[in-house]
């Protein structure tokens, strides 16, 4: 039994693996507070249960400071929660080994001016022991992945805001990861940049084994993208709704059952 997530919960245990067909991403009555200091600690995520199914698209909605970046720094390993079990690909995070198959993608691009579209590119296998001429072949592979090859040498200040936005999507595609988390990615994008960014990314899916979990604001962009909506309640964020999006793929944003479906969810959301 794994007991790292249920510090402040001894009695609570989580089990190390979860059984055959287990979710990508399952968050088990997760709780999740700030320290605020010295006042009253800040909760954040009360009682949050998720399961993301293998290789599907989950959007997180729910209004601004309701923890839905907190939710993604779970899943992605970066915090740890309070109280409750985070399970990636069926085993307890506590004791996942393979954190690099999970890509991160910020809201902010977070490119390094200094470094080219290719080496910030590659910045996402820096932390793995492989030789330069590897990573930046597969660096090179991401940028070809996201139609920017042709730009590998040129520098963020050179690229306009939809191709910084393929390099970092390149960058967080770099690890070949399994699960990729989004964190509002297209949100500064203009309407016809960020809708081929959604062509693309469902196209990138298309070839990868690949579950993604994104958060947004935008409800045409949780119908055009999702197969599940998890709507989150205010602070102190807990799941108010899981919505399947029932269309066939592709969407096209511009089609009356998109249009439609987008009234049906706007007034839930
Ligand atoms: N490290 C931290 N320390 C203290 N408070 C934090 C920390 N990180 C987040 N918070 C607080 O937790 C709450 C939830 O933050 P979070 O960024 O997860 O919300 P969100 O739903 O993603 O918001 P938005 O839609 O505005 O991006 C906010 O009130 C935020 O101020």
């Amino acid at each position: 039994m794994t007991q790292a997530a249920t510090l402040n919960d001894p009695a609570a245990a989580c089990a190390d693996t979860l059984p055959a067909g287990a979710p990508a991403v399952r968050l088990q009555s997760v709780s999740k507070w700030f320290d605020t200091r010295g006042k009253e600690p800040l909760t954040v995520l009360q009682n949050v249960s998720i399961d993301v199914p293998e290789q599907s698209v989950v959007a997180l909605v729910g209004a601004s400071g309701c923890g839905k970046s907190t939710i993604l720094n779970i899943m992605s390993g970066l915090l740890t929660p309070d109280r409750g079990c985070v399970f990636i690909h069926g085993t307890a995070a506590a004791d996942y080994k393979a954190w690099r198959s999970v890509g991160y993608m910020f809201q902010e691009d977070r490119l390094l001016p200094w470094r080219t579209a290719l080496d910030n590119t590659a910045f996402g296998l820096e932390a793995e022991t492989l030789p330069r001429r590897e990573r930046n072949d597969r660096a090179m592979a991401a940028l070809e992945l996201v139609g920017l090859a042709p730009f590998a040498s040129a520098f963020p200040h050179e690229l306009s805001g939809g191709m910084r936005s393929r390099v970092a999507l390149a960058r967080s595609l770099v690890t070949r990861p399994t699960l990729l988390l989004m964190d509002e990615p297209f949100s500064k994008l203009d309407p016809m940049i960020r809708s081929q960014m959604h062509d693309e990314l469902l196209r990138i899916k298309s070839m990868m084994d690949m579950t993604i979990v994104f958060v947004t604001h935008d409800v045409e962009e949780a119908v055009v993208l999702a197969d599940q909506v998890v709507l989150l309640m205010p602070r102190p964020g807990r799941v108010r709704s899981v919505m399947p999006v029932p269309l066939a793929r592709p969407r096209d944003p511009n089609s009356q059952v998109v249009s439609d479906e987008v009234r049906r969810l706007r007034p839930l959301i």
